[in-house]
């Protein structure tokens, strides 16, 4: 499928609705012949020839006529109008379907400006090309063709005189198009930069005031600015060079009209009242032409950004939910990892992984940043698939389970706690939007989140601003926690959920969790703390695991676990009133 195939596609269910509108174009365009037809006649019979007394009724249809033209013009615009936005929110609804449903991959490649620009301006150039571009292109061309005809029923030689620009006018169209197809390629690209810089900058303007950068980042906004310009003013200049042909070609015909058409009156040929008549035709004639220009530049505007959406969209997602796949409503929690390997780019990044969880276990993952802990996560949730081996919940392999109910059973509460321009309630109930206040506080105490929530003034109904502004980041952590678990699933990850807690609320945390038995928990932590009483801990390095067991086995093992729990407690310091006491972190 081509792009415009593919936007054409979203039109289908509109075209006896397209039909009824270009029918009545052309009712408007034929009704246009009718008011230099009657012209001819004032001229040639009520002037010339002294009939004063069909005056009135050629008054009244002169009337009559412009009235109905404006309103089937009205109709149909409003039809191409309507039209376009329908067709325009199946488009929206059908492209922010498919960026839900693509993987962590596509979301890596491409940039949230340039999906933002994909969803703003070029959707609006196949609204104006709906709107506006689809009737102006027919409504030219059959006025154009309409008055020739008109013309050729009065002198078939002034009409041939018409005709001759016709080919240069093709021509130059389809040399305008050619040549401002990259210029417009280059416009939504530097858009789209444009538009990630802006979003970027936004986003990060802690971090460009806490660097001062300020004037450096006006520079790159300004580089940016700059390049976006220039791309606009040189697809301008490549347009504007085909400004002037049409005009002249436009003008041009006037001249032969009044040439040709005044030396047939001079030698008798035609009546004063037709050369009336067809120079009332002229401007059927000139407005397309004049009009070729600026079509052809909305046209390829339009063809530009269809190829710029089809081309996001137009591949398959990596990781989708199999045919029939397997429903299960709940999961017991007996997990396997068999002989996983994970590659992106050729890079290793998880070799050979192999263990296995009870339902209600509690894993801990260790080990250096950048071992490969998230990853391991990631493809638990199929957020990546793995490359070779196998990964099987209950006895079923992930790549043959039903995607969302896989997810929907897993909890996850993420390194980079992202929250939503929402209340804290609705945060916390992201993942089970009718659940009840109560539920809500329910997760938030088992988090710790519920006592600090409470404290401001207007408590789960404080609005957190974008990405979670005015909250600390243990607290964000605690939302996130409370939002993993209120979804009440059967497999809860937390992945360095509580690194930025104290380790007495991390401690209060932990003692909640014990209590759920019911899940199987995988945290993610650097701190020995955070996981040494898990049934499992399992130590990365360099995506492998170099050691497993619990706690007592691997200080026992004396590895790497052991190092970093000496890194960790010092000798002196390990028990303070009974509790370990960190030292390092
Ligand atoms: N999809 C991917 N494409 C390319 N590289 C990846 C991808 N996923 C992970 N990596 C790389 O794999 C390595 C492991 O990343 P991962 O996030 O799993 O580490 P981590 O142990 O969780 O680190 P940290 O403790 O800092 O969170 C990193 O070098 C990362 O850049």
């Amino acid at each position: 499928m081509t792009a415009l195939q593919w936007v054409f596609s979203f039109l289908k269910k509109y075209r006896f609705r397209l039909i009824t509108a270009l029918f009545l174009v052309t009712i408007s365009c034929l009704l246009t012949i009718v008011n230099p037809y009657i012209s001819g006649i004032l001229v040639d019979d009520v002037i010339k020839g002294g009939q004063t007394g069909i005056l009135p009724k050629l008054i009244l249809l002169l009337i009559g006529t412009t009235i109905v033209r404006s309103l089937i013009k009205y109709r149909f615009l409003v039809i191409f109008e309507s039209t376009s936005q329908n067709m325009l929110y199946s488009m929206r609804d059908y492209v922010y379907r498919r960026f839900l449903q693509e993987d962590f991959n596509f979301y890596n490649k491409n940039r949230t400006g340039d999906l933002m620009s994909r969803q703003t301006g070029d959707m609006d150039a196949i609204r104006h090309f709906v709107a506006y571009v689809i009737y102006s292109v027919y409504e030219n061309s059959l006025l154009f063709i309409i008055a020739l005809v008109m013309i050729f029923t009065v002198d078939f030689r002034l009409a041939l005189c018409m005709i001759a620009v016709v080919p240069i006018t093709v021509l130059l169209t389809r040399k305008q198009l050619t040549s401002v197809k990259s210029a417009f390629h280059n416009i939504r690209q530097r858009f789209s930069s444009l538009n990630t810089f802006v979003q970027e900058n936004v986003s990060g303007n802690r971090v460009v005031k806490a660097f001062a950068k300020e004037d450096y980042e006006i520079q790159k906004f300004n580089r940016e600015n700059d390049a976006y310009r220039d791309a606009e003013l040189s697809a301008a200049a490549i347009w504007k060079k085909y400004v002037p042909i049409f005009e002249f070609l436009a003008n041009f015909l006037t001249v032969i009209l009044y040439l040709a058409g005044g030396i047939m009156v001079i030698k008798s040929y035609i009546t004063l009242g037709k050369m009336v008549t067809v120079s009332g035709y002229l401007w059927m004639l000139n407005n397309p032409l004049r009009m070729a220009g600026w079509l052809a530049n909305d046209y390829q505007r339009f063809v530009t950004s269809a190829e710029k959406i089809y081309a996001t969209i137009k591949e398959e997602p990596g990781i989708k939910t199999p045919d029939n796949g397997v429903k299960t409503q709940r999961f017991q929690g007996n997990l396997e990892f068999k002989h996983v390997n994970y590659r992106a780019d050729d890079d290793v990044i998880l070799k050979d992984i192999n263990f296995k969880v009870k339902p209600g276990q509690t894993v801990g993952i260790i080990g250096a940043t950048g071992s490969g802990k998230s990853t391991l996560m990631n493809l638990l949730c199929r957020f990546y698939d793995v490359t070779e081996g196998e990964i099987t919940i209950d006895g079923v392999n992930l790549k043959d389970m039903d995607l969302y109910r896989l997810r929907s059973n897993i909890g996850m509460a993420m390194q980079d706690v992202f929250l939503f321009s929402d209340t804290i309630e609705g945060n916390i109930a992201y993942g089970n939007p009718n659940c009840s206040l109560e539920a809500v506080m329910e997760a938030a105490k088992v988090a710790n989140a519920h006592d600090f929530i409470t404290a401001m003034p207007e408590g789960y109904d404080t609005i957190v601003g974008e990405r979670g502004m005015g909250l600390s980041g243990g607290q964000k952590q605690r939302i996130s926690l409370a939002r993993a678990l209120l979804k009440n699933p059967s497999i809860v990850v937390l992945d360095d959920t509580t690194s930025a807690v104290d380790m007495e609320t991390e401690t209060q945390i932990q003692e909640q969790l014990s209590s759920l038995s019911d899940k199987t928990v995988f945290i993610i932590a650097h701190r020995i703390s955070s996981i040494k009483d898990a049934d499992l801990i399992l130590v990365l390095d360099n995506g492998r695991i170099i050691e497993s067991g619990n706690h007592e086995s691997l200080i026992d093992k004396k590895g790497y676990y052991y190092t970093v729990f000496n890194h960790q407690y010092g000798e002196f310091d390990r028990y303070v009133n009974g509790n370990l006491k960190e030292v390092v972190c």
